[in-house]
């Protein structure tokens, strides 16, 4: 039962003041803040939505507020004016309840303040909503303004509103059949709460709730459509000595060794300690038997032991994680145009320390989970004009507008 003495607005508001404050993921802070307040179901699912909604609509809450009330606001009641407006212009809750429970989130001096403006909000609603259909698209969707406009270049006006739009929709599940345990076919073929995606082989919508079993047992691992491309680029096979080198927390591992039909060998490597438990655990519940996991940093240097090891190798790297925002809420707030450029210098030493390792005949297959051509084919194509020797085999640039998923990068380079 919830603790009596907060509310979920309450715990809204202090999920808010903790994500500004800090590098914590807004995921971390659902979890976090409901456990700490003993919500229940309903409320956590209600937390999550209004702080959700509060995220993916920042500027237009803003907006909003600056259309309703003058002069400067302090951080706290601002946040508390964000989670009202959410309710009332957003979401839809009935105006009493979203009033009085978010005014009493304020300490007694701004009580009074964000009343009339939650109150004036909804006598003005009409004409919020119309108007805002107006504003520019950076503001009505709720994105940095240097996004959009990067988006607008590369994608034109049409598509960077479109991906806009579907960054503030909630994305549907995916869950793909563990070909490693046998049962997990049928019981995927066999449920109404899992939907045979057409034409994608293995994966599956999830519509419902599913039996704990599925995840349990290692019938499936929850994974986007657009995961499956660089492996499907890779094309492990049986007997294969393959390297996935940023492999944290392991869902392309698997779809590896369940390629590799669990044979030959299959080394998984990351470079942050913390994430290679969770790694370990997957691979076990998901029964692979042909890996090894093992910390590294491809950053630097390999082990002379690996150089001319491998038939295959996948370099999943680190990046901005464009592809991903609408499932990755913070992901728009946190991003800087600096550090996408921080990104390619990362993902090209990746490349540059983990090429020595292929064997003549090798492939290696970059990919990416960032719709940015810059840490894209951009970057593929310099990394090829270094190393003549190497040339692009195939190449799948996925956008959540296009392809409808999220969106992803994968190339493939083969030695010639
Ligand atoms: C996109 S995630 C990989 C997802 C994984 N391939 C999967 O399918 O589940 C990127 C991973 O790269 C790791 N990483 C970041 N920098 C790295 C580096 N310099 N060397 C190795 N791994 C790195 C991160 O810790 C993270 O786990």
């Amino acid at each position: 039962m919830s603790n009596p003495k907060t509310n979920v607005r309450r715990a809204a508001v202090s999920a808010l003041k903790a994500w500004a404050n800090g590098h914590t993921y807004m995921d971390t802070l659902i979890d976090r803040h409901s456990s700490r307040n003993h919500l229940s179901r309903e409320d956590r699912s209600l937390l999550q939505n209004i702080l959700n909604t509060v995220l993916r609509n920042r500027r237009l809450l803003d907006h909003w507020i600056s259309k309703l009330r003058k002069g400067k606001l302090d951080h706290d009641t601002r946040d508390i004016l964000r989670v009202g407006l959410a309710q009332i212009l957003i979401i839809g809750i009935p105006d009493h309840a979203a009033v009085n429970e978010t005014v009493n989130c304020g300490k007694a001096p701004v009580r009074g303040l964000i009343n009339a403006v939650l109150r004036r909000a909804i006598l003005k609603r009409k004409q919020l909503l119309s108007d805002a259909e107006e504003l520019a698209p950076d503001v009505l969707y709720s994105h940095p303004g240097w996004l959009y406009k990067r988006w607008r270049q590369e994608f034109g006006k049409a598509n960077a509103i479109k991906l806009m739009q579907l960054n503030n929709q909630s994305a549907d599940t995916f869950a793909r059949v563990n070909p490693l345990v046998a049962e997990g076919a049928e019981a995927l073929a066999n449920s109404d709460v899992a939907e045979a995606v057409e034409d994608v082989d293995g994966f599956y919508r999830i519509t419902g709730a599913m039996p704990h079993e599925w995840l349990n047992n290692g019938y499936i691992y929850i994974q986007d459509l657009a995961t499956r491309h660089s492996v499907e680029l890779m094309d492990p096979q049986p007997d294969e000595i393959i390297l996935d080198a940023c492999a944290a927390p392991g869902g392309k591992a698997v779809l590896a060794a369940a390629a590799m039909q669990n044979s030959g060998e299959l080394v998984c490597t990351d470079s942050n300690a913390k994430r290679l438990p969770r790694l370990q655990e997957n691979l076990q519940r998901l029964k692979v038997a042909n890996a090894s996991v093992d910390v590294h940093d491809w950053t630097k240097p390999a082990p002379a032991d690996w150089h001319g090891k491998f038939d295959a190798i996948l370099l999943d790297v680190p990046c901005s994680n464009t592809g991903v925002i609408r499932r990755r809420i913070d992901v728009r707030w946190r991003l800087q145009l600096e550090s996408i450029d921080e990104q390619v210098a990362t993902q090209m030493s990746i490349l540059e320390n983990a090429l020595p390792c292929l064997k003549p005949t090798g492939r290696l297959i970059y990919s990416t989970c960032s719709i940015e051509s810059r840490e894209n084919s951009e970057l593929v194509a310099e990394f090829i004009a270094k190393h003549p020797k190497l040339k692009l085999a195939d190449e799948r640039i996925i956008t959540p507008f296009a392809d409808d998923t999220d969106g992803a990068y994968a190339a493939r380079l083969e030695l010639k």
